[in-house]
């Protein structure tokens, strides 16, 4: 096995000298080697999502270094860092082209970074291809390749993005909350459409979640994080033991404060 991220000290202050100064990372250290997962939970403001920008490189760090794959990405720019990474956000319209086809859709994160754009049209054997990792989906959308992706539902959508984040077999796919705004049948769905691509595709992957219980049930490491720092880092058999119980435990322990997100004792 090898390290596929480190996260090493890591810090950032936004709007240093003003009023509005917020130290949002404040030194911190992960590692995950190949093939894991890890699950990230914490209360609002904790550093969850800037811990993500971080790792894609969406804004420079103050300090601390990033390494992807063994390589210190720490000065690379969000652009160059692309490459490595493949990323779903919270909401559904974000990361497909609305007016455009399913098979579109994939072609260009199938060509993304490649000299061969679209004007080159979609042959029959990439259709194929397209057709059977849709099909692993089992949403019927293998029949529906040149359905324009604006008359899919959000789960549908959202299904669709993680295949077009792993069709190039990213080094690091970035999950923020991808399942937050779907209903909680929905959700599950998505979040088993995960696992399934996140472990086919052996990929190394970070899921922000506000639901502890989803926290728990996926990936292999939990990291719970904490005005910054990352304050419980969890994995293997001790994970699998945990318990919703058992962090809201910890969270109130080191932080002296009730768990403040209600979604998360409620889903
Ligand atoms: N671009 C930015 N400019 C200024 N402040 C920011 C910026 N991005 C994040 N912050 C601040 O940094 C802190 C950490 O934010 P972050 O979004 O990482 O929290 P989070 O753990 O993802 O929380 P939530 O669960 O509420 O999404 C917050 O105080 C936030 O307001």
């Amino acid at each position: 096995m090898s390290e596929m991220l480190k996260i090493e000290n890591i810090r950032k202050v936004f709007n240093p000298g003003t009023i509005n100064e917020k130290v949002a990372l404040d030194g911190v250290n992960l590692t995950l080697e190949e093939g894991e997962f890890v699950t990230v939970i914490g209360g609002n403001g904790a550093g969850k999502s800037t811990t993500l920008n971080a790792v894609a490189g969406v804004w420079p760090v103050d300090s601390g270094k990033i390494y992807i794959g063994g390589e210190d990405v720490t000065k690379l720019s969000e652009h160059r860092r692309a490459q490595y990474l493949g990323r779903v956000f919270q909401d559904p319209m974000t990361g497909t082209a609305t007016t455009m086809s399913i098979e579109e859709n994939m072609a260009i994160a199938a060509r993304r970074g490649k000299s061969r754009g679209l004007r080159w049209g979609i042959t029959k054997a990439e259709r194929e291809k397209y057709r059977q990792m849709l099909s692993t989906l089992h949403l019927g959308l293998e029949d529906r390749l040149t359905s324009k992706v604006g008359l899919l539902s959000g789960g549908q959508r959202q299904a669709i993005t993680l295949l077009m984040a792993s069709i190039q077999k990213p080094k690091l796919l970035l999950l923020d909350e991808h399942t937050a705004a779907l209903d909680p049948k929905t959700a599950a769905k998505v979040l088993e459409i995960s696992d399934q691509i996140i472990s086919e595709n052996h990929l190394t992957a970070m899921m922000v979640t506000h639901n502890m219980k989803d926290a728990i049930a996926h990936g292999n490491r939990l990291i719970m994080m904490h005005e910054g720092k990352v304050i419980l880092n969890i994995a293997g058999e001790d994970k699998k033991k945990l318990t919703v119980g058992d962090l809201l435990h910890q969270f109130e322990k080191v932080s002296g404060e009730e768990f403040a997100s209600d979604k998360a004792l409620l889903s």
